[in-house]
Order: structure tokens, then sequence, then C-alpha cells
């Protein structure tokens, strides 16, 4: 029944025509789209081009879509947000493991921790932790469900800027290590850059701009003001 079920094999993601609106005004308007399993995508876009929109679909969040195209995904999915959304009454280790019980569970939950480099918090208090340990331990939350895909929606949009470069470090790291289809939601061309293999930019609905990065040219800079200018950015003369 649910999309979601079905067995895929190249392709982690397919939207076809998928459409979505809200109140009589088309936010998606019939995507197309292919993730093949395990590629990094940046998705970029303006505030309000319906970025979490699609983002939400892909995650089988968004029931209404449903009928509107044609949408699969896989079964295994993780989602992080901004916010870490960690339950203040749980220890982080707890959090981590949310449901799972059992000393094996509870061995995984401690090795995704210390893949993070929250080693030794496991007791901690998520009071206890700044925004960029909640975020790695939010990351260490989707880690151990080992998914299949694992989507991010500005996940360090509320991080300072030098947290954000070391978190960017550590997810191409975990990234490189499990191998996940990854779909990046964010508003940053420096970050969807700096991380992914491809960025699409969304724009009145569409895919406006599919671009497959190579690293070399990303490093040169190549990337920035073609980006930019999709998005209907100019920069200032500095
Ligand atoms: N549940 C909803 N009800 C009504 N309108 C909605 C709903 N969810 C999203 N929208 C509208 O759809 C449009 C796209 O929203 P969406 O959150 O997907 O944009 P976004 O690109 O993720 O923006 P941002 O970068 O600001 O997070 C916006 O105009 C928003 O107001």
């Amino acid at each position: 029944m649910a999309p979601h079920t079905e067995q895929l094999t190249r392709s982690a993601v397919r939207l076809r025509g998928l459409t979505r609106s809200f109140g009589g005004r088309k936010v998606l308007d019939g995507i197309d789209l292919a993730i093949p399993a395990g590629q990094f995508t940046a998705l970029l876009g303006h505030s309000g081009s319906g970025k979490s929109t699609l983002l939400r679909a892909v995650a089988g969040l968004d029931h209404q879509v449903e009928g509107s195209g044609q949408l699969t995904a896989p079964e295994r999915v993780s989602v992080v947000f901004q916010d870490s959304r960690l339950l203040p009454w749980r220890r982080v280790l707890d959090n981590v493991l949310l449901g799972s019980e059992g000393r094996e569970a509870a061995a995984k939950g401690r090795e995704a921790l210390a893949e993070v480099g929250l080693k030794g918090r496991e007791r901690a208090w998520p009071s206890e932790l700044s925004g960029g340990e909640a975020q790695r331990a939010a990351l260490a939350r989707s880690l151990v469900r080992e998914p299949e895909l694992l989507l991010a929606d500005e996940p360090f949009g509320a991080l300072d800027a030098l947290t954000r470069i070391r978190m960017h470090g550590l997810l191409r790291e975990l990234w490189e290590r499990h191998r996940p289809s990854v779909l990046l939601v964010t508003h940053d061309v420096d970050e969807a850059v700096a991380l992914a293999e491809r960025v699409l930019v969304l724009e009145e609905g569409r895919i406006g701009l599919d671009l497959t990065i190579d690293r070399d040219a990303a490093a040169r800079g190549e990337y920035r003001g073609l980006l930019l200018a999709a998005l209907g950015v100019t920069e200032d003369v500095r």
C-alpha cells in the first residue's frame, strides 16, 4: 500500500509529478527527482520555496501528497531537524535509544554517541548540552536506526559559524562511513557545496537547477556564483 514499502534498488528516492498545495496555492508543482542510493544531495531554495514541504513528503510525514504523483523512499528513514528535539526528561543515552531496550541496543547507542564525539556524556541531561552537542546527540539518535536515507532539515541552522564548520566535518565523516543517502535542506550555498555531491535548487515548485559537484571545482569556488544567480541573489562588492 504505502509507497515507502516498495523495494528499491538503484534509486533511494524517486518522485514523479509530486504536487502539494496549501489553500489552492501550489508549493510543489510536479516535482520529478531521483536520488541514487548513497548519494549526498543538498536542496537549496529561498525561504518559503517548499524545501521542508518536500522533505516532509519524502519522510512520509505528509499524507496529503498521496495520490498527487509517485513517491518512493526507503523504509529506514531518519530525520534531523534544526533543533535537536531531545526529550528533556530523558538522559542523552536514553534519548538516543528511544524505545529500544536491552544490552545490545545500549551498546549500539554508546557506540553512536562515541562516533559523534559524545563519549562520556551518556548520562547527561539534554539541558546540560550545548547547541552543537545536542545536534551531535540528534545525529547519534538518527544513526542507531541505521538509516538508508537521512533527511536533514537545516540541521546546523541554529549553530554558530565555528560549530557549524565542525558539524560539517562530522556529517561528511558519518556519511562516508555509513553511506546512507542524504537529503540536506539548507539556505546556505557554501554549506551545500562543501558537503554535497549534488545540489538542487527549488524554485517555483520545481527543481530549477540540478548540479553535480566536483570536489576540486568546489574547492576553487566555482559553483558559488552560479548557485547565487539561480537563487536570484547578487553579492555586494567587497
Ligand atoms: N501546513 C501548512 N499549511 C499552510 N501552508 C503551509 C503549510 N506548510 C507549509 N506551508 C506553506 O508552503 C510554503 C513552503 O513552506 P516550506 O516550509 O516548505 O518552505 P521552506 O522552503 O522550507 O522555507 P524555510 O526555508 O523558511 O524553512 C510556504 O509558503 C508555507 O507558508
